[in-house]
């Protein structure tokens, strides 16, 4: 941090509150002075970048109430407070409640000073982790982006927030490769279970031999840690079983008890441990065909079936293909650090031609070999309007700000400072590209 660090200035006694802030000004501090406590708590917040050093005992609320708000506020919020009693009994109530630190009165200029410092530069740290992991945050949600405009795929977002809310069990029904686990994630990451885990299970790959370990963890003969299992990793979070009617049946009646007593006891622990999951399921299967057939446990699938989604094939919603494929394709020569390749009349006739029975991880591997130039070759025709790489980029340009106006729901301040756009250009982009705000608002 350039600037200089900001403190809070909280005592009754205006005197002495501006010879503090002279002595902090000439030590290398930026002050604000503030002669009583309820109106010091004006505009502080998670992201308010400075320390508080208030007096304690004021009328009206003291210091140690003051504390007690800002703690509310944000507990990383430095607070230190001054008292003109060393009152040692109440300074250790005070530290125990996370007071950052306790001055007695009167306090050394130099001792003041290292006491700011240290909390300011703590202070610094908490919030560039925080923006870090917002940061992290948001690429993690760029990377459950789903791309497509057909009515669908529109309908589809909608249910998603509203599951994600909801925090219910989700059954996702659809074609190998038609997005299920991408849908799973969206959910996942939109719902308040977002920074715990998310647990991928390929039910397909458990036996009976392995089912136990896989969930329930290990206990390692004598040494060493205990190996989790997967069940208590996503306590908390999202447990996401991946063709689940691949499941044996024996494990599926495991697998539901499991998840039905909402706790667990994993070998070489002394208690029972909360379980606290939310369960997503996908399958490619007809399970309600399986069901009646005796090949699938009636009660899990009621259980896990309360809400199901249904994804169609690639080849019914053809419109989404084109914008699906230069998604692909940036997406592809980014990571490949290629140009990107024009789209030749042949790649243009394959995408309207073809069923894509793999449906978009089909669609993925056919843009990623057009990435690496190995897709059928045709020369340009004259008059072909291959996109060239401004084109493509305007058009990647153009998704990522409908994908910031999604997420802030249409609040284009919001999305804005998400791209971090000064007003003029952002709106000078949306005229662009024809993008309305309004048409991202809920409702
Ligand atoms: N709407 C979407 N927008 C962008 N990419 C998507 C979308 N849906 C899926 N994908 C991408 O398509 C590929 C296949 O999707 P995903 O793995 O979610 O399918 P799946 O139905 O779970 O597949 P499987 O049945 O084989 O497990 C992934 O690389 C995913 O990132």
């Amino acid at each position: 941090m350039t600037d200089a660090p900001l403190v809070r200035l909280v005592d009754d006694d205006p005197d002495l509150l501006e010879a503090q802030a002279q002595g902090l000004h000439l030590a290398g501090f930026r002050a604000e002075t503030f002669t009583d406590a309820a109106s010091a708590l004006d505009g502080l917040g998670r992201d308010w970048p400075g320390v508080v050093l208030s007096d304690v005992r004021m009328p009206g609320m003291d210091g140690f109430q003051l504390f007690q708000r800002i703690h509310a506020l944000d507990p990383d919020l430095p607070v230190i407070l001054l008292t003109g009693h060393g009152d040692v009994p109440m300074a250790v109530a005070a530290l125990k409640q996370g007071v950052y630190d306790f001055l007695t009165k009167p306090v050394g200029g130099d001792t003041l000073a290292a006491a700011l410092t240290r909390a300011a530069s703590n202070r610094a740290l908490v919030l560039e982790n925080r923006a870090l992991r917002r940061q992290q945050q948001d690429s993690a949600a760029r990377e459950t982006r789903l791309i497509g405009q057909s009515p669908f795929m529109q309908h589809l977002r909608e249910t998603i927030s509203r599951l994600a809310e909801a925090g219910s069990d989700v059954l996702i029904l659809g074609p190998g490769g038609s997005g299920k686990e991408t849908v799973a994630r969206a959910i996942h990451r939109q719902s308040p279970r977002r920074a715990r885990a998310f647990v991928h299970i390929a039910c397909a790959a458990l036996d009976e031999a392995r089912f136990e370990a896989e969930m329930l963890g290990t206990e390692q003969q004598g040494r060493g840690p205990r190996q989790p299992g997967r069940l208590e990793t996503a306590h908390r979070g999202t447990l996401y079983l991946d063709e689940i009617e691949a499941l044996a049946p024996p494990l599926q009646a495991r697998l539901l008890a499991l998840i039905e007593a909402r706790q667990i006891q994993p070998p070489g622990t002394a208690a029972p441990r909360p379980l606290d999951l939310r369960v997503i399921a996908a399958s490619h299967a007809d399970l309600p065909r399986l069901v009646q057939a005796g090949a699938f446990r009636g009660d899990l699938y009621y259980r896990l079936s309360g809400a199901t989604l249904t994804l169609p094939p690639l080849a019914e919603r053809r419109e989404d293909i084109p914008e699906l494929f230069r998604h692909f394709l940036l997406a592809a020569s980014a990571r490949l650090n290629l140009p990107v390749a024009p789209v030749t009349g042949a790649v243009k006739a394959r995408l309207v031609g073809y069923g894509w029975p793999g449906n978009l991880r089909e669609l993925q591997q056919f843009a990623e070999s057009h990435a690496l130039g190995l897709t059928p070759f045709d020369p340009p025709a004259e008059g072909d309007e291959a996109p060239g790489l401004a084109d493509l980029v305007g058009e990647y340009e153009a998704e990522l700000i409908r994908e910031a106006l999604r997420l802030a729901q249409g609040n284009a301040t919001q999305a804005m400072a998400r791209l971090r756009l000064p007003r003029k250009t952002f709106y000078d982009k949306l005229t662009r590209h024809g993008i309305r705000p309004a048409d991202f608002r809920p409702g």
